[in-house]
């Protein structure tokens, strides 16, 4: 089990089907962030190998977002724990069974050592209209504070949301949880299919634990200089950018 950093820090998502680019970012990034996510882009075209590869220059997200049965994610969380990421995602809309099974899961596979169980709650580019549309009424922060509910007491470490309901999810739920915020654009970046945005210093200020970065890093001419220029405008505000440990 990893403890919680004592500030923010940002997490670099290597999204790319290319392992040779995922560890060419995952150098030039390496001294700016905390941890490097895999998510299902690279994980589905090079597999387990690329967490361990990638884990050789910072601890791991892996972010491949479970959602089935219990009987299935305990499975899928036992075989990913072989490779020993910091942190795991699941659906909150999978429910409690599921959730407490990949916790089972996790703890009979590495006991102390497990990855924290992350609830992802609405995605950060569902808008209000796109929510509804599925059938969830109430709105995204509503049904997001819901699902953090569930999740919570279902065993859940920590919890993924968007910026625009860190501050709510802090009120309900204090300082515990672990928050990792997606959906965060540095001002001026492109929002592409984000719909609940922040820029990082917000996000910060709003409570989060952990930014998740994509497209303004590796979009960008030079990543390793994005990474420290997105770093460089947290610790002004007296944030340590990059903790060393999830
Ligand atoms: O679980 C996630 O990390 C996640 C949840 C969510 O609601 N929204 C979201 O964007 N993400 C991930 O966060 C990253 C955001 O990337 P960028 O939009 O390029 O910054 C992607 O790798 C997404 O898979």
């Amino acid at each position: 089990m990893r403890r919680k950093p004592d500030s923010a820090g940002i997490i670099a998502a290597l999204d790319t089907p290319d392992s040779g680019r995922a560890e060419a970012w995952a150098r030039a990034v390496a001294p700016h962030v905390g941890l490097l996510k895999v998510g299902l882009e690279l994980f589905c075209a090079a597999g387990p190998q690329v967490v361990r590869q990638v884990a050789a220059h910072r601890p791991v997200f892996l972010d491949l977002k479970f959602h089935d049965i219990p009987n299935t994610v305990a499975g899928a969380v036992r075989s990913v724990c072989a490779t020993h990421p910091a942190m795991l995602t699941l659906h909150g809309g999978g429910g409690s069974a599921m959730i407490e099974a990949a916790r089972r899961a996790a703890e009979d596979s590495l006991g102390e050592n497990r990855p924290a169980i992350l609830a992802v709650t609405v995605l950060t580019s569902f808008t209000a209209e796109a929510l509804a549309a599925t059938g969830v009424s109430g709105g995204p922060a509503q049904q997001v504070l819901r699902l953090a509910r569930l999740a919570l007491e279902a065993g859940a470490d920590g919890l993924v949301c968007s910026p625009q309901e860190v501050s709510r999810l802090r009120d309900a739920f204090g300082e515990a949880p672990l928050l990792v915020v997606p959906g965060v654009r540095p001002a001026g970046s492109a929002t592409g299919d984000q719909a609940r945005t922040a820029t990082p210093e917000d996000t910060v200020a709003a409570g989060a634990d952990w930014l998740v970065i994509g497209r303004p890093i590796t979009a960008a001419a030079d990543p390793g200089a994005a990474a420290a220029a997105i770093a460089s405008g947290l610790q002004s505000r007296r944030l340590q950018p990059s903790p060393s440990h999830p």
